[in-house]
């Protein structure tokens, strides 16, 4: 076993949410730490997006907000331009408990990034896993298993800035390489980093989501984080607290983390004796409320009743076909939320048709498209910020990621 870190969280014995793009936002996180997670990972968030943002503190929903204003190429913002939120946490309910996960392919920009957010998080993570040619174009996720010198570089310069700053350890998150010698030949560089947790996805990059993941490495990793006193978090094909427990103690990691199962159900956190897994219907139920509570995103908050609904409930269609809060409310039968639904629909202007697209932005998407009127290099440097914002906003999961950004 590790020793406790002297900063930081302790992950030893700790079962924790994974990050997921678009499957992690806040009122996932709190659902998870709600059933018991013990940490919870945010989504990617790409070092780009990040930077740039401005921070507030949202008195309503009692959030902290990274936001930017889309000004469509032009210096200042148009008055009806829209409020970007990049990223947001419930400090009372999960500063303690939440890692903030970089995508980035550079240290500076990493450490840029990271200073953002350092100190409303418990730790910063690094993404050196995602597979998708989104994130493997620019250098980063699993790109980054192939350029050592470089994942260090980012490792050791947040290690050597953020941590003594903030007092927040630094981790990665790594997927397995094709042979145990070359696996053990890169946690081995990456430990002695000073990072104080890694972990490891058991499948290679390669690798489908629905191919089982492959235990064989695990005990080798482990064992060399443990000799540079780094905790190893164990991830694939865990799903719930008790079988996460076990399989760690198995193969001797500190903790595992949940991906997929917690996307379809939260309450694989709580463990057996405490009930264990828990009907779809209070789930959903539970996850309806959070998302008002906090003012999430509609179109996610949809995204994500989708992915926990079970499909013979017959409920899909009309979800999809859902405008707003009330109108979920209604479908799933949750009479005692429908005032604070149509007062977050309200706040929202769900309550109205959509907006169309202002002459303005729509002139603005004009010139960029004929790409004359400005100077093509202008219009390249637009295109890229609209192409960063999307791979922000968008929010897609990591397996249908498309290959939006050629930056
Ligand atoms: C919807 C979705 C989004 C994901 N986004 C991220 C991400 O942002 N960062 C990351 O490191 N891994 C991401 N992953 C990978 C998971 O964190 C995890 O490594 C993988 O799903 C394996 O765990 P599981 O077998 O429990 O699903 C994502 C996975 C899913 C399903």
């Amino acid at each position: 076993m590790v020793p406790i870190p002297r900063r930081g969280v302790d992950y030893r014995g700790k079962i924790v949410l994974a990050p997921m793009v678009r499957s992690g936002e806040l009122p996932s996180r709190l659902l998870a730490l709600k059933y018991g997670a013990d940490l919870v990972w945010g989504p990617e968030t790409v070092d780009r997006a990040i930077i740039g943002t401005t921070r507030r503190y949202n008195e309503a929903t009692q959030t902290v907000e990274w936001f930017r204003v889309a000004s469509h190429g032009q210096k200042e913002p148009p008055p009806d331009a829209k409020e970007n939120i990049i990223y947001a946490t419930h400090p009372e309910k999960e500063k303690s408990r939440l890692i903030f996960q970089i995508g980035t392919s550079d240290p500076d920009r990493a450490l840029q990034a990271a200073r953002l957010v350092a100190a409303d998080v418990a730790g910063i993570d690094v993404n050196a896993g995602c597979p998708k040619p989104f994130s493997t174009s620019g250098g980063m996720g699993a790109a980054l298993l192939r350029t050592p010198d470089k994942l260090c570089a980012i490792l050791e310069t947040l290690v050597k800035n953020i941590t003594p700053e903030f007092e927040i350890g630094i981790s990665v998150k790594i997927r397995i390489l094709e042979t145990p010698a070359e696996t053990e030949a890169l946690v081995r560089r990456l430990v002695a980093t000073g990072i104080t947790g890694l972990t490891v996805h058991c499948r290679t990059t390669p690798m489908r989501p629905r191919e089982r993941a492959i235990r064989g490495q695990l005990r080798m990793v482990a064992d060399i984080c443990h000799e540079a006193g780094v905790a190893c978090l164990m991830n694939g094909d865990v799903e719930s607290r008790d079988q996460g427990l076990k399989l760690a103690q198995e193969y001797g990691a500190d903790g595992a983390m949940i991906a997929v199962s917690a996307e379809k159900n939260p309450s694989c956190f709580r463990a057996e004796a405490d009930g264990g897994l828990a009907p779809w219907e209070e789930v959903v139920k539970e996850y309806v409320k959070t998302a008002m509570d906090v003012e999430n995103r509609f179109g996610n908050t949809k995204y994500l009743l989708a992915q926990m609904v079970p499909g013979k409930a017959g409920l899909h269609q009309p979800l999809t076909q859902s405008k707003n809060y009330t109108a979920v409310c209604q479908m799933l039968g949750h009479e005692e939320f429908m005032e604070q639904a149509q007062e977050a629909d309200v706040r929202r202007g769900l309550d109205k048709p959509p907006v169309k697209q202002s002459k303005k932005n729509k002139s603005n998407a004009t010139a960029l498209a004929a790409g004359g009127q400005t100077g093509q290099a202008r219009v390249k440097t637009q295109q890229k910020k609209a192409l960063s914002e999307r791979v922000a906003n968008s929010a897609q999961p990591e397996m249908e990621l498309k290959p939006i950004i050629s930056v």
